[in-house]
């Protein structure tokens, strides 16, 4: 735990994340990453130079049996709000989507946040870790051919609303451990293609792009982090 929480610690720090008084979300799916991101926030809590509220939140796709969520956050005096959706329903039984991966996440994206605006909070904290981002950045030069990634820390100025991700320098072998010396209650992923998506393919190749390269996982998250040396075929500044 203390090293999860140096890492969350120095990006909270390096980015901004927390200010005085905010109000913040946490999207609780139920998964490792994000039920080890609402016991970082709550410790970091007790020594933060700046006070702020914690709430959590999550969207049931439809038919999860989260009871074991409510427990949690009740033995951690962190206020919860569990949100019915048929996001399932819409996504596989409605659009029956061949690729459902990216209307599940505007849904859950949109749904989150509305929720955390109605509750009164100025920020959205989500359980993305150092892997998801090396992963992100792959994704889209592989899959969409261009050169982009989440952000740590991004203002969306329609709702006047800041999304962070506070463990952007935490590996995720870091929470799978957490997971396990904690017990936490994880909820199974009720997604129908868990482990069957793009993201896996990714990170079956980014693996083993390190296996036979040691250190390319490490230079990609350090690309991430270059944007001083950021060199790209402009053709009007080349011409
Ligand atoms: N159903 C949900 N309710 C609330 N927040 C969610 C939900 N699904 C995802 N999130 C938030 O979005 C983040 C990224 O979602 P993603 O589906 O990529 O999860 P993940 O990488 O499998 O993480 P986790 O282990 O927390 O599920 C999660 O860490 C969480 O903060």
């Amino acid at each position: 735990m203390q090293k999860l929480l140096s890492k969350t610690r120095q990006a909270i720090k390096d980015f901004n994340m927390i200010e005085e008084n905010d109000k913040i979300a946490v999207g609780l799916s139920g998964g490792k990453d994000s039920l080890a991101l609402l016991h970082i926030l709550k410790s970091y809590q007790r020594f933060s130079p700046e006070k702020f509220e914690l709430i959590a939140i999550t969207l049931n796709p439809g038919g999860v049996d989260n009871s074991p969520l409510h427990k949690l956050c009740k033995d951690l005096s962190i206020p919860y709000h569990e949100i019915q959706t048929d996001i399932k329903e819409i996504v596989f039984d409605i659009r029956k989507e061949k690729n459902p991966c990216s209307l599940c996440a505007n849904l859950r994206r949109g749904a989150l946040n509305d929720t955390a605006k109605k509750l009164g909070c100025n920020k959205v904290a989500l359980g993305h870790h150092r892997d998801d981002a090396i992963e992100t950045f792959l994704m889209s030069i592989l899959y969409e051919g261009r050169v982009s990634c989440f952000s740590p820390r991004t203002h969306m100025d329609r709702q006047d609303l800041t999304i962070i991700r506070p463990m952007i320098y935490v590996e995720e072998y870091m929470t799978k451990k957490a997971a396990k010396d904690y017990n936490y209650p994880i909820i199974e992923n009720p997604c129908p293609v868990d482990g069957k998506t793009n993201r896996q393919n990714i990170k079956e190749l980014v693996s083993k792009l390190n296996d036979d390269m040691p250190g390319s996982k490490k230079n990609l998250f350090g690309a991430l982090n270059n944007a001083d040396n950021f060199f790209i075929w402009d053709k009007e500044k080349i011409k």
